[in-house]
């Protein structure tokens, strides 16, 4: 797929992987839609961006993935002033073992309110030109991790809808390809901010800051060349691509 021109759109956009991949579909020719809760660092943001691509590349919209309607009026407002939607990005998530109905209803419930409201711009059964969405899944998706069971819980859900979601695309004829992305771990502010949210697996801390040691980190550019290689790639279908540091692996699923 070439993304000149391509319209696409990208939740938890303001900071982070988001805005790496943000850049990087910017960097390719796309117009794209920011969507995110943190208006302060979206805002300067997109400030950078406008001097850099111009005005009529970009679009900040206020969103909380947590709300069906705000999705809803996003998707629309960025169909309206782009002419389309081609690319989803569902990408906003959170880590904390306390809060983790919030966490189930942002990294699952999310990408699940995202990808069925994708579907009324997007899909070829409504008038859409097909496309494809991308979700940032986690390693954690596929290997768990000790320490967060309800993070790695809601990215197994994303790994298996995404499979699913595909097949469905494929059987149902949508002409959207659905991929997850699995990233270990990233320099990020969700990554620093790890120690405080752990609740009541606030012991097994020391596992963790351990497993990070082994793996080592990846920078957000890293990530992002990875969501481009599932963006563009049009063999990519129902794909979860491992990422860790030097390793770039297509997980493999028994089948039955
Ligand atoms: N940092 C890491 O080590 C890894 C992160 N991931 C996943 O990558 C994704 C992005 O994470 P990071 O960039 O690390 O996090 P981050 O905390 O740096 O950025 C997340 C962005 O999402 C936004 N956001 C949070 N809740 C939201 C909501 N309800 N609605 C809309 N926007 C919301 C935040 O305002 C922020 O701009 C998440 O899904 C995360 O689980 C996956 C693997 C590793
Ligand atoms: C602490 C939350 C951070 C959330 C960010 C992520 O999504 C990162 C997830 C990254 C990696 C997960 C790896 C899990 C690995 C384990 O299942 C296991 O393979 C490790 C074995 C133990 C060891 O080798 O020490």
């Amino acid at each position: 797929m070439d993304l000149n021109g391509k319209i696409a759109v990208v939740t938890g956009a303001a900071m982070g992987i988001g805005k790496a991949i943000t850049e990087i579909l910017l960097q390719n020719g796309a117009k794209v839609a920011l969507l995110d809760v943190n208006e302060t660092a979206a805002e300067s943001l997109m400030e950078a961006l406008n001097k850099q691509y111009g005005q009529e590349r970009t679009l900040f919209l206020k969103c909380n993935v947590e709300s069906e309607e705000q999705i809803k009026a996003a998707f629309q407002k960025t169909t309206e002033t782009f002419g389309g939607m081609d690319i989803l990005c569902n990408n906003a998530g959170i880590m904390n073992e306390s809060a983790w109905e919030q966490a189930v209803s942002i990294n699952l419930m999310g990408v699940i309110r995202g990808t069925y409201q994708a579907l009324e711009h997007m899909s070829k059964l409504n008038g859409g030109r097909g496309g494809v969405i991308i979700n940032t899944a986690s390693m954690a998706g596929i290997s768990p991790l000790l320490s967060c069971p309800v993070y790695t819980a809601t990215k197994n859900g994303v790994v298996g809808f995404t499979r699913a979601m595909a097949a469905a695309s494929t059987a149902s004829g949508y002409g959207i390809r659905v991929n997850a992305l699995c990233p270990s771990f990233v320099q990020t502010e969700l990554l620093s901010t790890i120690t405080s949210k752990m609740g009541r697996f606030s012991h097994l801390v020391d596992k963790t800051e351990q497993l990070v040691e082994k793996l080592g980190m990846l920078s957000v550019s890293e990530v992002a060349e990875c969501f481009l290689e599932l963006v563009t790639d049009e063999t990519k279908n129902g794909e979860a691509l491992l990422v860790i540091p030097k390793v770039k692996k297509y997980a493999t699923f028994p089948s039955v």
